[in-house]
């Protein structure tokens, strides 16, 4: 436990000092003192004054009448120590001293929550002994507690992978459990916003006839409410059972409370991740109410439970964003790889597979397929003429020249390789396929780019084209190597002209 929550209060020594064995607990804090006297009767050690839960539940208790051990829920000590007024007889396991349970709930001045106190007085025990127990409460407030626990840990399943959009309908769930349980009038989450400085009520649950101010507490500031922030910041509990008693420094707090209706006020913090979200709250407006011990650890549940979704929410938001961001830059990265990295057309990779593609394609709709195959003339020489950049150049705009003639869906041209480019034609004709082949030389040669080592002096392309119907035993290969072999016979036929393989009719000339 850390140094600061062992502080024992301030009137310690006077219990301490008490000859009757006390536990002492502040509602709003987990830490629960037991004086010299309780520790002895206890069988504790006499240094370890400050206790836990666990070292509470550790100590094993019998029913006097029936000497059996009592179970959690009947605990008396468990059930004194979560805010149950009681008192009843019961038997220290090991020492078999028989004592007298008396627990109270008491409001001390200086604390703005609740505190109980319980003396632990031995009595007699003889043997066989009808022992009246004079429980109080405790039944119904076990049962109730049970009930809450039921509702609460159903609410929480529903939340673990709650979608975004249905959110709101389970907090609203969880907060009418809380109001209802808790008696409260209205019960509410507010949420901090611009890096805490603001806040604002997301969420409210009133009982009928109590009104509402969620309109005018949206976007509070810090400033509007000074103390309430700094005790929730530093307690993660705001627990008021009468506004009237505030302190003096919660001027601004009384006034809010005051203006609307409030009469005890109890406000938890909700972490998560060691960040605080925001708080969840109940107010009391017909009636005061001295909060209990269930009442904070029940605010306590909703807080974390809310604020855990909201937080797993969050990530699971910025985990999408996170996703979405990734698949684009994926796609602007594939974009990347498949462009050709001098002239931006397609490169030989992304031919690769359109053709793949179309072949299939062209194959399974029975449809004839185009390719034309296009190489740059005496390139070499214009190389070594005008220089490797103006080459460059010139392979730009060849590129673009030949993408601007094509129209139709499906048709792409590509960089295959050096000064050749490559151009895929779906659904082809004879007929089309000859246009495509006019307007790709017509195109290069409006350029009128001068080539003084060429015949003609003039930039000029050859052609080569297939047009088959593919089947599914067509490879890419056999298409790429008719498409090469008309090439290759446009280049030997003097260049500067297209030629197809096998020969295609254009109504013409043939080849
Ligand atoms: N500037 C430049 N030149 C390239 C690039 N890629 C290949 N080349 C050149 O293209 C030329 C191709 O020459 P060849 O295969 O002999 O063909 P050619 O000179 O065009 O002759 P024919 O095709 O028979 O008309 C070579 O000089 C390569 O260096 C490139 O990215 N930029």
């Amino acid at each position: 436990m850390p140094a600061e929550q062992k502080e024992t209060p301030h009137f310690w020594a006077i219990i301490d000092a008490l000859p009757v064995a006390v536990l002492y607990k502040d509602t709003a804090k987990p830490q629960i003192f037991a004086n010299k006297q309780a520790l002895l009767l206890m069988g504790l050690p006499s240094t370890e004054s400050v206790l836990t839960l666990t070292d509470i539940r550790r100590i094993e208790l019998l029913d006097p009448d029936s000497q059996e051990a009592l179970s959690l829920v009947q605990n008396p000590l468990l059930l004194a120590l979560s805010g149950s007024v009681l008192q009843q007889s019961v038997l220290l396991a090991p020492s078999q001293i028989k004592l007298q349970l008396d627990a109270r709930l008491i409001q001390l001045s200086f604390t703005l929550s609740n505190s109980v106190l319980i003396t632990l007085t031995r009595e007699q025990h003889k043997p066989g002994e009808q022992l009246k127990k004079t429980s109080v409460q405790h039944t119904e407030e076990m049962e109730e507690a049970l009930a809450f626990d039921k509702l609460i840990s159903l609410i929480s399943a529903e939340l673990i992978n709650v979608q975004p959009e249905k959110l709101d309908n389970h907090i609203e769930d969880a907060l009418s459990a809380l109001g209802e349980f808790c008696h409260a009038d209205r019960s509410y989450v507010f949420l901090f916003h611009d890096d805490t400085s603001m806040m604002s009520n997301t969420h409210e649950w009133v009982r009928s006839g109590v009104s509402s101010h969620q309109d005018q507490l949206q976007n509070v500031p810090e400033s509007a409410l000074p103390y309430f922030w700094r005790v929730l910041q530093e307690e993660y509990i705001f627990a008021v059972s009468d506004v009237q008693q505030l302190p003096l420094q919660a001027v601004l707090e009384k006034q809010e409370f005051e203006s609307e209706d409030i009469q005890s006020v109890l406000c938890a913090a909700m972490v998560s991740d060691d960040q605080l979200l925001g708080f969840v709250g109940c107010d009391m407006v017909a009636r005061k109410r001295a909060w209990t011990a269930s009442d904070i650890r029940r605010l306590k549940l909703v807080g974390n439970m809310i604020g855990n979704t909201i937080q797993n929410i969050n990530y699971r938001l910025s985990l999408q964003q996170v996703q979405q961001e990734l698949v684009q830059a994926n796609a602007e990265l594939q974009e990347l790889a498949s462009r050709d990295g001098l002239t931006g057309i397609a490169n030989r990779r992304k031919f690769d597979t359109l053709l793949q593609q179309e072949l299939h394609r062209s194959a399974r709709q029975q449809q004839p397929l185009g390719l034309i195959m296009i190489d740059i003339d005496y390139f070499k020489r214009y190389n070594d003429y005008y220089g490797h950049l103006a080459g460059d150049d010139v392979l730009k705009q060849v590129a673009q020249q030949l993408q601007q003639v094509l129209k139709r869906e499906g048709e792409v041209v590509a960089r295959y390789g050096g000064e050749e480019f490559a151009i895929v034609v779906p659904a082809c004709t004879a007929e089309s396929l000859h246009q495509l082949l006019d307007a790709l030389q017509d195109r290069v040669k409006q350029l009128g780019i001068a080539h003084q080592q060429a015949p003609n002096q003039q930039l000029t392309i050859s052609l080569g084209a297939s047009l088959i119907e593919p089947d599914k035993t067509t490879t890419a290969h056999q298409l790429i190597q008719l498409a090469d072999k008309a090439l290759y016979q446009a280049k030997a036929a003097g260049r500067n002209q297209a030629k197809t393989f096998p020969p295609v009719a254009d109504g013409k000339a043939q080849s």
